[in-house]
């Protein structure tokens, strides 16, 4: 099964919305250790109510050769539990750089099953993105429109717009209720989620931004097709750290914002 239908699958099944996002900050723990158990504990605390998974890599990448081997134990945790797994990576290069780096984040030993891309470099940058997605059953999320307050310096006048316009075209021949080319649209832009929603019918959407950075689950229903597919809300410190490293709060975090998307959805 694709990464789209797997993960629309569980979201129909479990009847969750919610991408819990993985970020582990060094200093909020003892040592290594301790970072090791507390991101494991999330993961499997939050697993019923969470859609997908969705590890940071630059949290993995800051701690070196630990943060990759971490990485391979969330991934395979993650399998276990049935989440499917998106890297937030935002790569983008080169046509032949772009190639290793989709090698690595979406057929290699630390592969997960969909990746954060970056259109910056213009839209070649994601062929060898999309061909490795394609080539694994996996899926890319291209970014439209961060989560940022500053994301309009760079991605107004249109250019999320036009991005929009290619993710569509990227993924209009793919079988399947969704494309694995997807798109990132922050959930803090609530007004702006019909518009892209009509843009990129067949993508699926990925909305980060929900909690810490003022994104609220009661105004992301423009994301979503009639019942309650097609898009995912992602939040991690509002779940990972919900009360300091408590992870009966954040259990209950992770039940409250799928409980409040699903409210969201009438
Ligand atoms: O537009 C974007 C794309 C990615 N992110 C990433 O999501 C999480 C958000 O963390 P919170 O604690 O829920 O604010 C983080 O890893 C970002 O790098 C984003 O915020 N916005």
């Amino acid at each position: 099964m694709t990464f789209a239908a797997a993960l629309t699958e569980r979201t129909r099944r479990l009847q969750t919305r919610l991408c819990v996002g993985l970020d582990p900050r060094p200093g909020a723990y003892r040592d290594a250790a301790h970072l090791r158990a507390h991101t494991l504990d999330v993961l499997e605390v939050t697993a019923p109510f969470a859609a997908c998974v969705k590890p940071q890599l630059a949290f993995f990448e800051a701690l070196g050769l630990p943060g990759f081997a971490l990485l391979e134990e969330v991934c395979a945790a993650a399998r276990l539990l049935g989440l499917p797994v998106i890297l937030d990576g935002k790569r983008g290069d080169i046509g032949s750089t772009a190639q290793a780096y989709a090698q690595g984040w979406l057929s290699g030993p630390h592969a997960g099953d969909a990746l954060t891309v970056n259109p910056f470099l213009g839209f070649g940058t994601l062929t060898p993105f999309v061909e490795a997605a394609r080539a694994n059953g996996g899926a890319v999320f291209v970014l439209v429109k961060t989560s940022n307050p500053d994301q309009a310096d760079l991605q107004g006048g249109g250019v999320s717009e036009r991005v929009a316009a290619e993710v569509a075209r990227l993924g209009a021949g793919e079988e399947g209720e969704y494309a694995g080319v997807g798109a990132v649209v922050g959930a803090t832009h609530p007004r702006d989620l019909a518009a892209f929603r009509a843009l990129m019918p067949r993508a699926l959407l990925l909305l980060p931004g929900l909690g810490a950075q003022g994104g609220a689950a009661a105004e992301l229903a423009p994301a979503f097709h009639p019942g309650g597919t097609g898009a995912l809300a992602s939040a991690s410190r509002a779940v990972g750290y919900a009360d300091g490293l408590d992870v009966t709060a954040s259990r209950e975090a992770a039940r409250r914002l799928r409980d409040e998307l699903n409210a969201a959805l009438g």
